[in-house]
């Protein structure tokens, strides 16, 4: 038989845009020796203009996918391919709404589960024939809504089932039919907790496959560069919109480091102008575990700032005072900005520090969703900037662990600032000067506020709770696995004014120094960047990707979050988070997706390091996960590529999952509608991109923000008191806050649970409210 004859086998994998894909197409490379895995969308080609392709494949696997069998919009031509003329038949494998798909056009029932499985493990009973020869026992992971109900007289075979008990009964699991060479499984054989029915039942169904090729002559032609051009290459892809031709490597850090173990962040800050608010300042600030540096930008008056609001096709950099537009031309944001930063890089800093100089600030959450090609809210016309960065080219960088401080400017013959910074810093340490992770918890403080106690407009606790009963609708019907609902809340608060007056509230900055003892956060940061300050504690790292060669990418999704209190000892939180299935299933299906963004950017090497660890934070306890991955061993002699690597895993991975839920781009079209306005920086990122390539971006939650123009001091539920009456006096900060919906979430428990999250930053504002209000 010739099939085998060396050439690759090439593999038609059809996405229903869903956020395990990735995962699916690394199980078949590792399945199926030989193996070009080539990705097309389900509306992308109708049948007949897929169909003259077909030849070249050796078999079509359907990826799984929200929404339903039934409704043709959602499965493109999914629904055509179980009914391909018998010249053009090939064997196919489906997964989940790919069962869904082949049962329904063989006649089979489509029914709701009476409760929906979602990230949830079930052991799969099966007869050991078939795609199970020899596989042994199965735990497969599930994440559906919908199953299929066979007719007595079907073309089907059932071959595996899960036992639901009194929950949906006997649930039909995978499913051949018994002419055609088609095979489908209901749990995913993708999923990093689906064991014995993975690469297994892959490799069995390929089995299948050749031996139906083999019987019927079925020999795929081989490819072509036509075949190529329509269909596209094959996964993984070495990133290819890297130029091979870059420019030299041309920067020079210069570095002044000095031990200094007791001199506080906030000293180094307010010795380099925090406290003056009218100018921009960016500091990331890692003040508890496992943060570790703190990076503060020394920025002046001709420091570069950069600009971009979504659906624009210019950017604004400002030198000095004058903004300058520049026109994207053929670039996106993301591919400017890789262009901006490969003429800047730079060598010869500190290999002991992550931090060299670069771009600071923040990416909003609609950044991202303009990433995803998913529209705009149509409201936000206005809006402010999307993407709001420093170029750093003198900075101080302080380790917690060694005590060090790194003094470094990538400005050529810079020593005369250097030693002078170096010398400044030196005679600020003051004998008491401890940094807050120094101090007890009795000896911290915060500053009296305002005269005028802050207005808290929290979210409406009734259209909250009904938003996330819609939101439960939305995963009963299919459409989405998991959805991370959200409401902002907003602080209006006397403005600061410089020269102050008695009734002034703390400035910015004030209220990040307060913020930092209130809940010490290992990814804390203060980026004043007008007109937007963000102050932020943030407990979460979205990417961070290491300095090359060999960059590592790793991610640390949050999913599953405990008040602390009373009685809350670690192995109490260990056993609510890590022990509750609710909290374990809403966190595997985040890893589930990470691992799918970053394997469509590095290919097959990604790694689960930890699954479900349960780490303690100021208010909280977290269960976190952390995954990892790097490009292959061949990939790293390709010039430039590892100092783009992790800004291409972060152009496209954004916005975070843990903040949407997946899949991505169906949770977050179903989020626009739930919620009533964007989210702005909350839920996108903030963090840095180092001039020697390395990055850690974290995500924008338990933080809030400001726009300088922004001050509704009528909002429809604020009575209107002399506190509110005259927008000129006023500040207006924004705390989003939220969490995972799961089809098991109780909408109070919710409830509560936002308003938990929210505590940690309204603490700083000396406001608190309970569960109870409103
Ligand atoms: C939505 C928030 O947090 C997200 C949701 C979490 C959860 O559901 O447990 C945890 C961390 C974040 O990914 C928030 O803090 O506002
Ligand atoms: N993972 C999937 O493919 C889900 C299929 C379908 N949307 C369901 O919820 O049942």
């Amino acid at each position: 038989m010739a099939i085998d004859s060396g050439m690759p086998h090439r593999i038609l994998l059809i996405d229903s845009y869903d956020s395990f894909t990735y995962n699916l197409a690394c199980l078949c490379r590792q399945s199926i020796t030989n193996c070009r895995i080539h990705i097309i969308k389900n509306d992308q080609f109708s049948l007949s203009e897929i169909l003259p392709y077909f030849g070249y494949f050796a078999a079509v696997i359907v990826g799984p996918g929200p929404g339903s069998p039934e409704r043709p919009e959602e499965v493109g031509i999914i629904k055509d391919l179980w009914k391909i003329a018998n010249e053009h038949l090939l064997p196919i494998f489906g997964v989940c709404l790919g069962l869904q798909s082949l049962g329904v056009e063989f006649g089979a029932k489509l029914k709701r589960l009476d409760v929906v499985k979602h990230g949830q493990v079930s052991h799969i009973y099966h007869e050991e024939i078939d795609i199970f020869k020899g596989v042994g026992e199965v735990n497969g992971v599930r994440y559906h809504s919908l199953h299929v109900e066979l007719a007595a007289d079907s073309e089907l075979q059932q071959l595996a089932w899960s036992d639901d008990g009194e929950e949906n009964g006997l649930v039909v699991m995978a499913l051949k039919h018994t002419s055609k060479p088609f095979w489908a499984v209901q749990y995913h054989p993708e999923s990093v907790c689906t064991d014995g029915g993975g690469s297994e039942v892959i490799s069995n169904f390929w089995h299948l496959a050749r031996n139906w090729a083999g019987t019927h002559e079925r020999r795929p032609r081989p490819w072509t560069a036509m075949a190529q051009d329509i269909i596209g290459p094959s996964w993984p892809q070495v990133l290819t919109n890297i130029p091979s031709k870059v420019p030299p490597v041309i920067g020079t850090v210069t570095t002044h480091v000095f031990a200094s173990p007791n001199l506080a962040t906030t000293t180094i800050c307010e010795l380099f102008g925090v406290s003056n608010e009218s100018t921009a300042f960016v500091l990331l600030d890692s003040v508890a575990q496992p943060g570790r540096f703190t990076i503060i930008g020394a920025l002046n008056h001709s420091t570069p700032k950069i600009t971009y609001f979504t659906g624009e096709s210019f950017v604004t950099i400002t030198e000095g005072s004058i903004p300058i537009r520049q026109s994207l031309r053929s670039h996106d944001i993301w591919s400017w900005l890789a262009a901006f930063m490969r003429g800047r890089k730079a060598q010869g800093g500190s290999s002991e520090i992550p931090f060299w100089g670069g771009l600071v600030g923040y990416l909003s959450y609609e950044l991202g969703v303009q990433s995803l090609s998913v529209p705009r809210r149509t409201e936000e016309v206005k809006g402010h900037p999307d993407m709001n960065l420093v170029f750093v080219e003198r900075s101080i960088v302080r380790d917690s662990v060694t005590g060090n401080i790194y003094v470094q400017s990538l400005i050529p013959n810079d020593d005369a600032w250097i030693s002078d910074t170096a010398a400044r810093i030196k005679d600020a340490v003051r004998p008491l000067d401890l940094d807050v992770d120094q101090l007890t918890s009795r000896q911290k403080c915060c500053k009296a506020l305002t005269s005028n106690a802050p207005i808290v407009v929290l979210p409406d606790k009734a259209s909250y709770i009904s938003r996330i009963k819609s939101a439960k609708e939305h995963l009963f019907a299919g459409d989405s696995y998991e959805l991370c609902v959200t409401a902002p809340t907003r602080i209006i608060r006397d403005k600061f004014l410089t020269k102050s007056n008695d009734i002034s509230a703390s400035s910015s900055w004030e209220l990040y120094k307060t913020l930092r003892t209130k809940n010490p956060a290992p990814y804390s940061g203060y980026i004043r960047l007008h007109p937007s300050t963000l102050v932020a504690s943030s407990p979460e790292r979205f990417l961070s990707y290491s300095r090359g060669p060999g960059t590592v990418c790793q991610l640390r999704p949050i999913k599953g979050t405990l008040r602390k209190g009373p009685g809350v000892t670690r192995a109490v939180a260990e056993q609510a988070l890590a022990g509750n299935r609710k909290e374990v299933a809403e966190n595997l299906m985040i890893v589930d997706l990470i691992r799918h963004d970053l394997h469509g950017v590095v290919g097959e090497d990604v790694e689960v390091r930890k699954f479900c660890g349960v780490e303690e934070s100021e208010t909280v306890w977290s269960l976190v996960s952390v995954i990892e991955g790097k490009l292959p061993l061949s990939a790293l002699n390709i010039p430039n590529l590892d100092s783009e690597l992790g800004w291409e895993v972060l152009s496209r991975s954004l916005p975070p999952g843990s903040m949407t839920g997946a899949p991505k781009k169906r949770s977050v079209e179903i989020l626009q509608n739930l919620e009533d306005s964007s989210r702005n920086i909350y839920s996108g990122v903030f963090g840095y991109w180092c001039v020697g390539g390395g990055g850690d971006w974290s995500v924008v939650i338990r933080s809030c923000f400001k726009y300088d123009d922004q001050v509704d001091t009528q909002p429809d539920d604020v009575p209107r008191t002399s506190a509110t009456a005259n927008a000129a006096d006023k500040e207006e900060w924004v705390i989003g806050a939220g969490g995972a919906i799961t089809a098991l979430s109780d909408p109070e428990a919710e409830w509560d649970e936002m308003i938990v999250k929210l505590q940690s930053a309204l603490g700083a504002f000396g406001a608190t409210v309970s569960p109870e209000t409103r």
